[in-house]
């Protein structure tokens, strides 16, 4: 990241979870996060790996704030989303947060160019030109711009998601198995042009991801094991990876 683009960023953490419990009622309550505290730096690129119903998608959904902890504080940049109505939280997240979902979620009957612009549409801003031309050339989808969804590849509709996503400049990008409809290489090489675009603009980006491939991808990994988070890998191969988790299946 160039300095310019760090003394633009108002805090010096991306995403800050205190204590975050998530509890979902019912007969007998799940306890899906049991106390995370997590801080990721601007700029930086993690992934959440853990076994499944560890809470990685309940940690995820908390932290962009699409759900709301039992306790503890989320924050985004500066602002601590928790305490945020319904509706502001909503405003907020058009700005501040990107998504990319494993199935892509690109509006059918909208264009490449009008499906890159539509969060910052939603948020009624006017969509700079010249930036989706540079991101879209960013994620190798220049000149793609008229096309529609279904004229697209899956590796191709998921570069046009990332650039969706990096489109508004959020404080933050999360994306939930974004390899997950992908083959193995295509799903490479879609992480690649995640990481190397994040690298290039700046952007923090979390990752939940059962791959160890696209772990290794990440500055670090945040390992969760029933509800908490047991450890942090920082610059991991995916053999260390794929080790760790191996661990995790055996306890
Ligand atoms: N809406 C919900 N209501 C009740 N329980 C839920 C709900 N969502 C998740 N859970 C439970 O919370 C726990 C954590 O789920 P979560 O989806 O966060 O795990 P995960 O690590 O993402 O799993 P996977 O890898 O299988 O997607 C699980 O026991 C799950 O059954």
């Amino acid at each position: 990241m160039t300095s310019a683009q760090l003394q633009d960023r108002p805090t010096a953490t991306a995403v800050g979870l205190h204590e975050v419990h998530k509890t979902y009622p019912g007969p007998t309550p799940v306890h899906a996060l049991r106390g995370v505290t997590l801080t990721l730096a601007p700029g930086s690129f993690t992934a959440v790996m853990g076994p499944s119903g560890s809470g990685k998608s309940t940690l995820l959904s908390t932290a962009a704030g699409l759900d709301t902890p039992t306790s503890g504080r989320v924050l985004i940049g500066d602002q601590d989303i928790s305490t945020l109505r319904a509706d502001d939280l909503t405003r907020f997240r058009r700005r501040q947060v990107g998504f990319v979902f494993q199935a892509y979620n690109l509006v059918p009957h909208l264009s490449v160019a009008e499906n890159v612009e539509l969060p910052l549409v939603l948020a009624g801003t006017r969509p700079d030109r010249q930036w989706r031309t540079e991101l879209l050339e960013a994620v190798g989808m220049g000149g793609t711009e008229q096309r529609r969804p279904t004229e697209l590849s899956g590796g191709q509709a998921q570069r046009v998601a990332i650039a969706r996503a990096l489109f508004a400049r959020p404080t933050v990008v999360f994306a939930d198995e974004p390899t997950g409809a992908l083959d193995s290489r295509t799903g490479a090489q879609v992480v690649q042009v995640l990481r190397d675009t994040a690298d290039r603009f700046g952007q923090t980006v979390v990752v939940v991801t059962h791959d160890p491939h696209v772990a290794a991808a990440a500055d670090s990994v945040a390992v969760l094991a029933d509800g908490l988070l047991v450890d942090r890998l920082h610059s991991p191969t995916a053999q260390q990876v794929a080790a760790r988790m191996l661990t995790l299946a055996g306890a």
